[in-house]
């Protein structure tokens, strides 16, 4: 292994997978930090926690391990995978977990980039932005738990480290890879602007001998051609048999896709009264989907205003743990009974499902959509799997992600 990733939940593993599987890498996504080794043909290991939510100590430690880990595998070069609209609370977890893993690695300085130029994400003057507005303008600023309400993400970062913030501002990355790793500071966390593709492979020129990286999947974007490797799409086997489709994430690019997709399928929604009050069951929902015509959407994405009620009456954990346990448990149930093609929506959602169904390594193929893989899970059959960001895929994902799992994506 060459490079390994530590990605704060499983649909940004499978982005940054993506990107690397793309740039040229063997590349394949572990599920936590795994007991055994990794396969040799892997050159990109992506280990998926989920840790983008959940308490700091318990972040900060389980990073550590799956960086131990990935260090015994032969990665010489660490990627800490945040959200490209840089999810977090002011308690963490991103800050937190770059202290710690730059302690582990004796890193004096590391690089912070979470610009996704595809995907609308770029990063100026230290400010994130989602196409042409501010992050805290983008919607981000009404996400169920980690709300964005400031885009300058020296500010950001500083709130949740100990370290010193640097920042290296698009005029000098303009100017290329020379004069990026001039201006880096010799130490600290160094936030470095990036507009454009372009501005992220001169990046990956200058950060080639750093041991740390932070960022979205861009990051990665100018990292493969470090190791001589030449970009290629992933190989894929077609996966059919029944689908499904299963909604958690509550963004506005998912409603839409929601909206989308209920117009043409079979669909349930659950609402946290139905898991909280009305003990709605895993096995109700099982037998419901799996007697439909054609492959169902279950979902609980819903408007700001009711995630904001409903947590308001049960608390956030609360109703998360609740909607995500259902998903797990349905997921696992649904699998169990014929389910081959599952495309899932929202990262915590995604990290909920994965865990339910003990999936340990998933096969990056090619993408359905910029930032998503399909994936491979191979148990007693292959399961064809899409785990989708919240924000990612046009509003025909879902119908399109299920149909090129059965052929060719
Ligand atoms: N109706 C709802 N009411 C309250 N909370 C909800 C509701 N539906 C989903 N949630 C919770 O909101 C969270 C959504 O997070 P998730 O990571 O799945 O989506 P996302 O943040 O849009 O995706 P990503 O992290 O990939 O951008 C989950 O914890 C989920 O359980
Ligand atoms: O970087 C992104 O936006 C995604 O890969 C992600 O992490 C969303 O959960």
């Amino acid at each position: 292994m060459k490079i390994g990733v530590i990605a704060d939940d499983f649909t940004g593993a499978s982005d940054i997978a993506l990107t690397l599987a793309e740039g040229g890498m063997r590349t394949a996504q572990f599920i936590g930090v795994p007991d055994a080794p990794a396969p040799s043909v892997i050159k990109a290991g992506v280990v998926a926690l989920k840790t983008r939510t959940c308490p700091v100590d318990e972040a900060v430690e389980t990073s550590r391990a799956a960086c131990d880990w990935l260090i015994d595998q032969g990665a010489t070069q660490i990627i800490f995978k945040v959200c490209s609209t840089f999810d977090s609370t002011d308690s963490g977890n991103i800050g937190p977990v770059l202290d710690a893993l730059a302690e582990r690695l004796n890193a004096p300085r590391t690089i912070t980039c979470p610009a996704f130029p595809e995907n609308g994400r770029s990063v100026y003057q230290g400010h994130l932005f989602v196409n042409d507005t501010l992050l805290n303008e983008s919607g981000m600023q009404d996400h169920p738990l980690t709300p964005m309400r400031d885009a300058d993400l020296r500010r950001v970062l500083a709130r949740q480290s100990q370290q010193e913030i640097g920042h290296v501002p698009a005029l000098t990355v303009l100017q290329g890879a020379d004069a990026i790793k001039t201006a880096l500071p010799a130490t600290g966390h160094i936030i470095v602007d990036a507009i454009s593709d372009e501005n992220l492979m001169e990046i990956g020129k200058a950060v080639q001998d750093e041991v740390l990286l932070c960022g979205g999947s861009g990051i990665a974007l100018g990292l493969p051609v470090n190791f001589g490797v030449s970009p290629g799409s992933p190989d894929w086997q077609a996966i059919t048999g029944p689908g499904a489709v299963l909604s958690g994430s509550c963004s506005i690019a998912t409603r839409a896709q929601v909206t989308r997709f209920k117009a043409k399928a079979p669909h349930r929604e659950i609402t946290a009264e139905d898991v909280l009050d009305h003990g709605l069951s895993a096995t109700d929902l099982a037998d419901w989907a799996l007697a439909q015509p054609s492959a169902p959407l279950i979902y609980s994405s819903a408007d700001p205003e009711i995630v904001r009620a409903a947590q308001d009456k049960y608390g956030q954990d609360t109703v998360a743990q609740a909607i995500e346990a259902l998903f797990s448990d349905l997921a696992k149930t649904l699998v169990a009974n014929g389910i081959s093609r599952l495309v899932v929506a929202g990262g915590e959602t995604s990290g909920a499902v994965v865990s339910g169904l003990n999936a340990t390594m998933l096969q990056i193929g090619p993408r359905l959509a910029a930032g998503v893989p399909a994936l491979r899970l191979e148990q007693d059959r292959p399961i064809a799997f899409a785990l989708k960001s919240g924000n990612f895929g046009d509003e025909d994902f879902f119908a399109s992600a299920l149909a090129r799992m059965e052929g060719t994506p």
